[in-house]
């Protein structure tokens, strides 16, 4: 079993207040992961369920239990940090098993856990190595493989894919979604990267300023933003933003996602100058300059030869557009 529960926590630092109040649920076997920009209070608030960080005030419940002053080995959670945080002096296997050992598991059960993790993670060929002699895709399937073990009701994940090549990236996401499917636990999971969050949660938080923006699922918060924040937030390329003023509309801004544009040469809701065309294989980013609606986006399946200087027009799929309010807020 694993489910949390966080109500009304805040948290200051000093006089800077970085969580304002912060309510969420989250169910067995979700994985649930925290996206926002820089300093927005991701950490802070996974660092606050793990016992690293105290509130100022609220509670933390896990598993229906008042957890807000529980240590952290306590409070049956295994956290996995960017830096990946492994013993350099220790063997693979020594590093994984370590936690249960000083818990006093007893051998046997230490060596048969070891053995289902490393085999979930392909570690296998390594466990004699220290880390200094593993890839940093390696380190992190190790330091993924010291919480496996552990057996937590919650596993937290702090940006543990930050200091991996691209490529390597995208397959320890794959092996995170796989060990989840597998484990059907709980977690967690921190990210700055919406592509991150949107492969791998089945509910995003979307968190900006120490508060929480939205929640919802990955196609959801594509679907159906809250306000411009989400918005802009979900979705590459971003959604573009006009000013409503600009389009004769009464909303203050509209938005409309680059692949919801379609471009043609002789006509068009808006009449655009071509500024740069970006040519990634699968599709192409046309950057025009409207003179209706300014600089957009538009994101065109396939190859799109475009020269710059070259007029098109651009236009808007009237059923995915959007209209947010001065407040930011999305109009029905
Ligand atoms: N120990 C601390 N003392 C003072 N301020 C702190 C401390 N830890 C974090 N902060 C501040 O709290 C805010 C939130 O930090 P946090 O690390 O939670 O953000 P984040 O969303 O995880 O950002 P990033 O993606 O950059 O890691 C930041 O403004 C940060 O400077």
């Amino acid at each position: 079993m694993g489910s949390l529960k966080i109500e009304n926590v805040k948290k200051a630092f000093g006089p800077v207040e970085v969580l304002k109040g912060i309510n969420l649920e989250v169910t067995d076997g979700e994985f649930v992961v925290f996206v926002g920009p820089s300093g927005c209070g991701k950490s802070t608030l996974l660092r606050v369920i793990a016992g690293l960080e105290d509130s100022t005030s609220g509670r933390v419940v896990i598993d229906g239990e008042d957890v807000s002053v529980t240590p952290p080995a306590k409070r049956g959670i295994a956290m996995v940090f960017q830096t990946y945080a492994l013993y350099p002096h220790l063997t693979v296997k020594n590093n994984m098993g370590l936690g249960l050992k000083q818990a006093s598991t007893p051998a046997a059960e230490i060596d048969r856990r070891i053995g289902i993790a490393s085999s979930m993670l392909s570690l296998e060929p390594y466990l004699e190595r220290r880390p200094a002699e593993l890839s940093g895709g390696q380190r992190q399937r190790v330091a993924i493989g010291r919480a496996v073990v552990r057996e937590p009701k919650l596993f937290l994940f702090d940006e543990p894919l930050s200091n991996l090549d691209a490529a390597l990236r995208v397959n320890t996401r794959l092996e995170i979604a796989q060990l989840h499917r597998r484990l059907k636990a709980t977690m967690i999971y921190v990210t700055h990267d919406q592509v991150e969050a949107m492969t791998l949660a089945d509910k995003i938080v979307v968190l900006n300023a120490g508060k929480i923006e939205q929640i919802g699922g990955p196609m959801q918060l594509y679907n159906s933003p809250a306000n411009e924040f989400v918005a802009g937030f979900i979705g590459s390329p971003k959604m573009n933003f006009i000013d409503g003023a600009r389009l004769g509309e009464t909303a203050n801004t509209i938005g409309v996602r680059p692949e919801h544009l379609t471009v043609d040469p002789k006509s068009g809701a808006w009449k655009g100058t071509v500024v740069h065309a970006e040519h990634l294989g699968a599709d192409t980013n046309l950057y025009l300059d409207c003179e209706k609606a300014g600089l957009i986006t538009v994101r065109i399946f396939g190859v799109y030869n475009a020269e710059p200087g070259a007029t098109l027009y651009a236009t808007p799929d009237p059923a995915k557009t959007y209209r947010f309010g001065a407040d930011g807020k999305v109009l029905k």
